[in-house]
């Protein structure tokens, strides 16, 4: 979502939020339900409490029994609070569902959104903020389902009960002092300063985003962080983004606390006017009023429903805009499988960042066995057209491998059969088998134990304990560059594509590493395996068919090795010297 977007409305993010959870509304209906009793179960304990005290003091008991045995009521409150204890441990389990069932539901659609977004740039671009609605946004949305929605429906009922009970015991003044007590405390204050704390509640959402990607970030490249003395300054940026957070904390603080300043004096107001107004007995009076001063509790939640409302409403807007934006790359339904080998055709090929254009009007092709090695200026657009042949980013023009137009193929069968193996050899969590294997199926360990040997990686299998159940560690930090790189190719390989992208996969290599690589990719061609490998070394180079040498988004050259060597006036020929001179001047 670029910067500019509009947040979408409450109304129409709160309809997308209720249409996405429609099944948390019975388990949400008994949470309620549980909180009603729940705290109509507390006000029969204040009630027995008010009896005992009455009688303790001496009064008689209002109404026919003019006694009850202390024994009786301790009995009863016992009783009364262990089944307040049983509500309230339902109440928070049947709770805990609801926000689980909220989690997994919330945290799926925001994934499938993500995918459709941008699996090419979510990776590279404004990681923190995508993790912020990933995580904090939808928290807030899941707290509100879980812990302040069922409170708000037990105020009114419990509310509406007490006034109930009053206008029948002790008539209609005093019933309608209750009743415009709670309208004030659950209606009126919590009106109070509503479009601050919204204001509040949105740039802390935004705020906490932009903490999250510097948090993100700094972790991302501590390294180089400390190597140049930079440390202070983003911990000073960090220090600037949550100072401007807490600001608008504590204009959101000031109104709470003037909330809850006014809802105490509307309580015990209320209590005063109960007993100046009360027309029965003291003993009945004092029964009233320890009952109405806690009944305010239960109505004061409602205060916690509208912060809480505003909180989650800043949170659904943000999810929603990320859901409803529309995709950068299109899935395809039904199945339109792949051949296991054939010409990889590329027409007019134009790619997209966001709305800028990086590459213009590319065709080539790769045959079955056929090595193409894209070069060109850093920022030319090569990882671009690698990653548009995966549909990972935004593109126009007509691609197809043998008979099948790329576009008709689902991105599974097509990421299945064109593989790209991407600058970055990310592995995730788990052990190595599952970091090989990857979602895909009928691989057997004989298969990745012999791949693992081919790119010379067999001495440091063997040397882990657990073999490929050896778990990698948190963002594979126990591998050298070296490794991660070929781990990410046998990945590849395992998968026996029809067409490889290399995308600079191979470039922390040491020379006989990377002859072992070719080894296994030339191999592989020998079946019909199709490559398309970008590279600046030499070494790679020389083993291509075709050349393509890009500039600024467009094909400037292309031809094979030797015949654009022998243009000595072309981009390829001043490259190659360029670089022959480079590793003559470092050779001792
Ligand atoms: N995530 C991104 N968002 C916006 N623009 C991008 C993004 N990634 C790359 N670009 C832009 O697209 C253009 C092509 O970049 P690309 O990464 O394809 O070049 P490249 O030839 O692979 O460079 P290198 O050799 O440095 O990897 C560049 O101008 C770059 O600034």
């Amino acid at each position: 979502m670029s910067k500019q977007q509009k947040l979408p409305g409450s109304l129409a993010s709160s309809r997308w939020l209720i249409s996405h959870t429609l099944d948390l509304l019975p388990p949400l209906a008994l949470a309620s339900l549980l909180a009603c009793l729940n705290r109509l179960v507390a006000l029969g304990i204040y009630l027995l409490a008010g009896v005992g005290l009455v009688q303790v003091i001496g009064l008689e008991l209002p109404g026919p029994s003019s006694r009850v045995p202390i024994g009786l009521l301790i009995v009863a409150i016992i009783f009364a609070g262990l089944l307040k204890g049983g509500l309230r441990y339902a109440e928070q389990y049947v709770g805990h569902k609801v926000a689980f069932l909220a989690l997994s539901r919330l945290r799926s659609t925001m994934y499938e959104a993500f995918a459709k977004q941008a699996p090419f740039t979510a990776a590279t671009k404004s990681s923190g903020s995508l993790l912020a609605k990933a995580t904090r946004d939808i928290d807030k949305v899941e707290v509100f389902f879980a812990h302040t929605l069922p409170p708000a429906v037990a105020a009114v009922v419990v509310s509406a009960t007490v006034s109930w009970w009053t206008y029948l015991n002790f008539g209609s003044t005093p019933a309608l002092i209750l009743l415009s007590g709670y309208v004030i405390v659950g209606l009126l204050l919590p009106m109070i300063g509503v479009p601050t704390l919204r204001r509040a509640a949105s740039s802390a959402a935004t705020s906490r985003g932009k903490q999250n990607q510097l948090v993100m970030e700094s972790l991302a490249g501590v390294e180089v962080l400390h190597a140049f003395g930079a440390g202070e300054q983003m911990i000073k940026r960090l220090a600037t983004t949550a100072s401007a957070d807490a600001a608008q904390g504590n204009k959101a603080g000031w109104v709470t606390g003037l909330r809850a300043a006014l809802s105490q004096i509307v309580t015990w107001g209320s209590a005063l006017a109960l007993v100046l107004a009360s027309e029965t007995t003291l003993s009945a009076t004092i029964i009233l009023v320890v009952i109405a001063v806690p009944s305010y509790d239960s109505v004061r939640t409602v205060d916690g429903f509208v912060l809480g409302l505003q909180d989650s409403l800043a949170s659904a807007r943000r999810l929603f805009a990320t859901a409803s934006a529309p995709p950068v790359v299109a899935e395809q339904r039904g199945s339109v499988p792949l051949p296991h080998t054939g010409t990889l055709s590329v027409q007019n090929l134009s790619v997209f960042h966001d709305q800028r254009q990086v590459v213009e009007g590319v065709d080539f092709s790769i045959s079955p066995g056929e090595l193409l090695t894209v070069v060109g200026a850093s920022g030319s657009g090569k990882s671009s057209i690698a990653a548009a042949l995966v549909r990972a980013l935004k593109s126009n023009g007509t691609l197809s491998l043998g008979e099948v137009q790329l576009d008709m193929v689902p991105l599974a069968e097509l990421r299945s059969r064109i593989v790209l193996v991407s600058q970055e050899a990310v592995m995730v969590r788990g052990s190595i088998r599952e970091n090989l294997v990857l979602g895909a199926e009928g691989i057997t360990d004989e298969e990745l134990r012999s791949v693992i040997n081919e790119l010379g990686l067999g001495p440091w299998l063997r040397a882990q304990r657990d073999g490929l159940d050896t778990r990698l560690a948190d963002r594979s930090s126990s591998l050298s560059g070296g490794q991660r790189q070929r781990l990410a190719l046998a990945r590849a390989l395992v998968r026996h594509p029809a067409v490889l992208i290399m995308d600079e996969s191979t470039s922390a290599l040491d020379a006989d590493s990377e002859q072992l690589v070719l080894n296994a990719i030339n191999e592989r061609r020998g079946y019909g395996m199709g490559v398309l490998m970008i590279s600046h070394r030499l070494a790679t180079v020389r083993e291509a068919n075709t050349v393509m040498v890009l500039d600024a988004g467009k094909i400037v050259e292309s031809g094979t090795p030797q015949a654009l060597l022998a243009d000595t006036s072309g981009v390829f020929y001043s490259m190659v010297v360029r670089e022959n001179d480079r590793i003559t001047a470092e050779s001792p």
